[in-house]
């Protein structure tokens, strides 16, 4: 892998007026996105490979073996402009940033083949399949920047969970690009991921939505949107608490209908618990979510625009364990009982590497 990329860096130096658009190309097949790759053509096989063969451009391969070959991959990223093609949806996407090396700088490249379960950024930059993914791979060259959000954890200890057991510490920052989440929405993504419920694709976070139903969703915290001129308090409890750049999670699923990925600006989504009728009182509004965005207009749902100015003060206090995980792209993360988070923008930048996606 590292001799090919020197080869062509060499290529590059040599002949700097010669613009390869696929140069330095490495495809990544993050195999346990969506409903895994087991027992299926694979895309990259059948036709990534022969279609960047037939068009003579070299590349380097990844199948990732383990729940950190994408860390790692990014880890070992050394200065210089990568184009990577990650075939999978929104976690692996923030593992290869979150991962890159502080001591390395340089632009990612970022190509996205949504193979993922609801590939958030794919639907932001209109692309609804794999094979119209593939086709702007080979035809265009139009890189936007990627905003980015960074989130400071409380101070005490977090850990990232997977199926539920605590696989590592969380760092003490984290950066996300569509969804920092808590209350029934962090919850069902917590529930539903498990190797048994990937394998219902979409349909496992309704199942998880149904079986979290069944106790009161009632989270304590407040949150506070505040800048160097004005504050503004959107109080908890809450049942959901969802903030996001995007505008869909899911194809018919519109959380945000002002969300636009390349605005530097975030939406809260959330509303408060119900002690009783709690099942129809969310169902409602999930139905109107799926109906066009038609929840932002329910008089129990508040929608707040937080601009690139604006931080975001999340006060919490929780002991039951179940009710202090939060999401972060799609990964888990386990929060201490009681702290803070303060999540802004922060541009296209992580340490000192510049993101780009193709748009
Ligand atoms: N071989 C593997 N073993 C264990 N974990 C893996 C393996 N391959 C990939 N993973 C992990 O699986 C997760 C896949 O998440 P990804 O977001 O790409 O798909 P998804 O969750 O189905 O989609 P979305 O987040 O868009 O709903 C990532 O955390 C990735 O590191």
């Amino acid at each position: 892998m590292g001799g090919c990329q020197g080869r062509q860096r060499l290529q590059h130096q040599e002949n700097q007026d010669i613009y390869t658009p696929l140069e330095n190309l490495t495809i990544i097949d993050s195999v346990k996105s969506g409903t895994g790759r087991d027992g299926k053509a694979s895309i990259y096989h059948h036709i990534i490979k022969p279609t960047l063969d037939h068009l003579k451009v070299p590349h380097n391969y990844v199948v990732t073996t383990s729940g950190d070959t994408i860390g790692a991959f990014s880890r070992q990223l050394t200065q210089g402009t990568h184009k990577i093609v990650l075939i999978s949806g929104d976690t692996s996407v923030n593992e290869l940033i979150n991962s890159l090396s502080s001591d390395q700088h340089g632009q990612i490249r970022l190509v996205v083949i949504p193979l993922g379960t609801g590939n958030s950024l794919s639907l932001a930059l209109g692309i609804s399949n794999e094979l119209e993914a593939v086709k702007r791979l080979v035809t265009s060259n139009e890189f936007k920047p990627l905003n980015l959000y960074t989130i400071k954890f409380p101070e005490d200890p977090s850990y990232v969970l997977h199926e539920g057991t605590q696989v590592r510490p969380a760092p003490s920052e984290m950066k996300f690009l569509v969804v920092f989440s808590w209350g029934f929405h962090a919850s069902l993504v917590a529930d539903s991921d498990t190797a048994e419920m990937r394998k219902f694709g979409l349909e496992r976070f309704k199942m998880a939505a149904m079986s979290n139903l069944e106790a009161p969703q009632h989270y304590e915290g407040t949150t506070k949107i505040s800048s160097d001129k004005d504050t503004r308090e959107v109080a908890g409890p809450y049942a959901y608490w969802v903030l996001t750049p995007s505008r869909r999670f899911e194809p018919t699923f519109e959380i945000s209908p002002s969300g636009n990925i390349f605005n530097d600006e975030m939406y809260l989504v959330s509303f408060g618990p119900r002690d009783t009728d709690q099942t129809p009182y969310i169902m409602e509004i999930m139905t109107q979510a799926y109906n066009g965005g038609a929840h932002i207009h329910n008089g129990s749902v508040s929608y707040e625009q937080v601009d690139s100015t604006h931080q975001v003060r999340l006060k919490y206090h929780q002991d039951q364990e179940n009710r202090r995980r939060f999401c972060v792209d799609g990964a888990v993360i386990l929060a201490p009982p009681s702290g803070e988070f303060r999540v802004r923008a922060c541009g296209h930048k992580q340490q000192k590497w510049e993101i780009f996606v193709l748009g």
